[in-house]
């Protein structure tokens, strides 16, 4: 933990040099199964909050966030919306787009000498 304090200790230090305000600092930890991706998460956030920074942990999946500290998913944290944002069409475009499928389905049947 001793590198992750010099770290955190130089980056402080750099951006109070380089403006009154501190820059977001983003990391990723990456790893296959078992490698201490969580160990080290949590490390590095003990360390960054005794040094009053603050820290938001985030995974991609719900069980990943889980294992961390206030870990949320990368979704939930920013804000991104899951599911189709396309409205459904009104009915009278989609009367015809059925029709449309339809008409194709029984092209591909023929085609293939289906019965339709
Ligand atoms: N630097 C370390 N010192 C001591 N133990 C460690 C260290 N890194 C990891 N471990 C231990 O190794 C094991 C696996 O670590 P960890 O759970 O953090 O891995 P992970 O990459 O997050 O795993 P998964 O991908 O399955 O979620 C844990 O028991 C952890 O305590």
């Amino acid at each position: 933990m001793r590198l992750c304090t010099l770290f955190f200790q130089d980056k402080v230090q750099h951006d109070r040099v380089a403006g009154s305000q501190l820059q977001l600092l983003r990391l990723l930890v990456h790893g296959g199964p078992g490698t201490g991706k969580s160990f080290l998460t949590k490390r590095i956030q003990e360390r960054a909050e005794e040094m009053g920074l603050q820290v938001a942990c985030m995974a991609l999946t719900g069980i990943a966030a889980g294992i961390m500290p206030q870990g949320t998913t990368c979704h939930y944290r920013l804000a991104i919306r899951c599911g189709t944002t396309r409205r459904r069409p009104p009915p009278l475009q989609r009367e015809k787009l059925l029709q449309q499928q339809e008409q194709k389905r029984r092209q591909a049947a023929g085609r293939w000498n289906l019965r339709p």
